[in-house]
């Protein structure tokens, strides 16, 4: 679904990523673990088009992206939940939801509103109240519920358990984990690398803007560098 080869990007003159390849395959819940600052952000806001790529290739479903416009990768399903959330405080649940709609003008918008209450209960009991209000689960809940709006065949999610107490981390991964039964594929950048393998297919590990491991995700989890690196076990 989504190939990515030796993918570079810069901030100025600074190079922080060094030729990344990664693969997503599709129905697959992939994720790039990695430390503050390896450059996770960077990747996904390269995939998104709001980060200048200074080399390599990006195709997604067989078209090359490199030189497409952000807006026109959201319309052919490549949807983003950025970090930090990024909702609208001061807009309500459903306005929040709304927008993410903005590609579309009919009626299906009701219908994937109602599926998006029915995967977030609490969402609909809150939906008229300002967004700022919510819990940082619950606001982690929207963001991810505001991107499903753009009806997207694959998501990019931006560490979506930073800032959470364990219980809602393991929430929201399980949200995470039944995005595969609604035919979604995700890539999931995470901090919380066992976390995100437990849930995903396939792994890639990423340091100082490079990948240093990949591979299925249960091995990934068992090999003692990353028990000793990442998962402190
Ligand atoms: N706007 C920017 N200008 C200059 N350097 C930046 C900018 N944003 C990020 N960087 C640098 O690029 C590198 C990669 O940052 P990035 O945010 O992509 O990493 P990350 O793995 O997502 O980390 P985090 O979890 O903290 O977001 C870091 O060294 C960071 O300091």
């Amino acid at each position: 679904m989504l190939t990515v080869e030796g993918l570079r990007s810069r901030y100025g003159r600074i190079e922080v990523l060094h030729g990344l390849d990664i693969e997503v395959a599709s129905g697959q819940i992939v994720t790039v673990v990695g430390a503050n600052g390896a450059g996770k952000t960077t990747l996904l806001r390269c995939l998104s088009g709001i980060q200048p790529v200074s080399a390599g290739s990006i195709v997604f479903r067989g078209e090359a992206l490199t030189a497409v416009p952000a807006f026109r990768r959201v319309q052919r399903g490549l949807s983003q939940s950025p970090e930090g959330r990024q909702i609208f405080t001061n807009l309500t649940v459903e306005e929040n939801l709304r927008l993410g709609a903005y590609l579309f003008a009919d009626d299906k918008v009701d219908r994937d509103m109602q599926d998006a209450f029915a995967m977030f209960p609490i969402l609909r009991e809150k939906r008229n109240l300002a967004a700022g209000g919510l819990s940082g689960g619950q606001q982690q809940m929207l963001a991810i519920a505001r991107a499903l709006m753009a009806r997207p065949s694959c998501l990019l999610l931006d560490e979506p358990s930073m800032g959470l107490a364990p219980i809602l981390v393991a929430q929201i991964f399980e949200v995470v984990k039944s995005l595969k039964s609604l035919d979604v594929t995700v890539l999931l950048v995470e901090q919380n690398a066992f976390g995100a393998l437990s849930i995903a297919d396939r792994g890639y590990v990423m340091e100082t803007g490079r990948i240093t491991m990949s591979g299925p995700a249960a091995e990934l989890i068992a090999d003692e560098r990353i028990r000793a690196a990442y998962l402190g076990v």
